[in-house]
């Protein structure tokens, strides 16, 4: 039976948790928290698993990790992970957009033999973007629309005025790069855009708040020598956290499954 490292049990770690407790092929949930949630996390892992405080000096070596606590968690923990030779499956892709970064997760997964798997997310057609890119990719474009309430606390607050919108407003306009760093909890889809496809730098990215929108929506664009692909998902987010489509948190359990399961989908 495996044991599971999980960083992170917000709305996306505890619906990971949730959709998998009952799997009989994980024994154990290694949970990381900050020290303020970590009362509540303990609690609703029950015998399921315990809280930890650190990815060093584990008493239990994990099978593999699920990074799902932000962009500073993925750049402190995610390497240290990697060069104890842990797997590590991540959904803040956008924090590959720093400076450096590719670089050193790349230096870390080399140093310990390990695996780092970014997952879709809330998006859809990445296995396209992806097979199709060595084959030349002449644009890709990436749309995201959010209800306003979903870019509250972010830095779209201050580029347009969210509580009064009448109409769908874009207020950034840039490359997968720009919009991964400046929206980092919103913009981790941008950069898988980016880094499946053509590069952080040349994917050009739209954000827009949509008072109609139903629900949080992606949409990638793509030409190239494959043909044309147009891709909308509109995911329903997480009533715990708006800015997240549970979407998100089930193509986390896919990734875990398919380290689980015989035949990988
Ligand atoms: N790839 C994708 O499609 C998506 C990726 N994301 C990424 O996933 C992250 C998590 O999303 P949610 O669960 O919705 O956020 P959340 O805010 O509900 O939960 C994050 C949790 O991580 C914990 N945390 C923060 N720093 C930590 C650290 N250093 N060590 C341990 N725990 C730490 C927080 O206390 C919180 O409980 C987002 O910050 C974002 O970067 C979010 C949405 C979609
Ligand atoms: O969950 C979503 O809709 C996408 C998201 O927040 C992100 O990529 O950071």
């Amino acid at each position: 039976m495996k044991t599971i490292l999980l960083a992170g049990f917000g709305a996306m770690g505890q619906s990971i948790f949730d959709q998998l407790r009952d799997d009989p092929r994980i024994g154990r949930w290694l949970v990381l928290e900050r020290a303020e949630r970590a009362d509540d996390a303990r609690r609703k892992l029950g015998r399921h698993g315990q809280v930890v405080q650190s990815v060093d000096g584990l008493e239990t070596r994990p099978d593999f990790a699920v990074e799902c606590a932000g962009h500073e968690a993925l750049g402190t923990l995610v390497p240290r992970l990697l060069e104890q030779g842990i797997d590590t499956i991540v959904a803040s892709v956008g924090a590959l957009a720093l400076p450096g970064m590719v670089d050193r997760l790349d230096a870390a997964c080399r140093a310990g033999g390990a695996q780092l798997t970014l997952v879709p997310g809330a998006l859809a057609g990445v296995d396209a973007l992806a097979a199709a890119r060595d084959s030349g990719l002449v644009s890709v474009d990436y749309t995201g629309r959010k209800p306003p309430g979903s870019w509250q606390g972010t830095a779209a607050a201050s580029l347009c005025d969210l509580e009064h919108l009448a109409e769908a407003t874009v207020f950034f306009e840039g490359t997968a790069r720009e919009a991964a760093a400046t929206f980092p909890q919103n913009a981790n889809v941008a950069a898988m855009v980016g880094l499946a496809g053509m590069g952080l730098d040349q994917t050009r990215v739209r954000l827009i708040a949509d008072p109609a929108a139903g629900g949080n929506t992606h949409t990638i664009s793509a030409r190239g020598a494959f043909g044309r692909l147009e891709v909308m998902v509109e995911a329903a987010a997480f009533a715990s956290n708006p800015k997240t489509s549970a979407l998100a948190g089930m193509s986390i359990v896919r990734a875990v499954r398919n380290r689980l399961n015989a035949i990988v989908i």
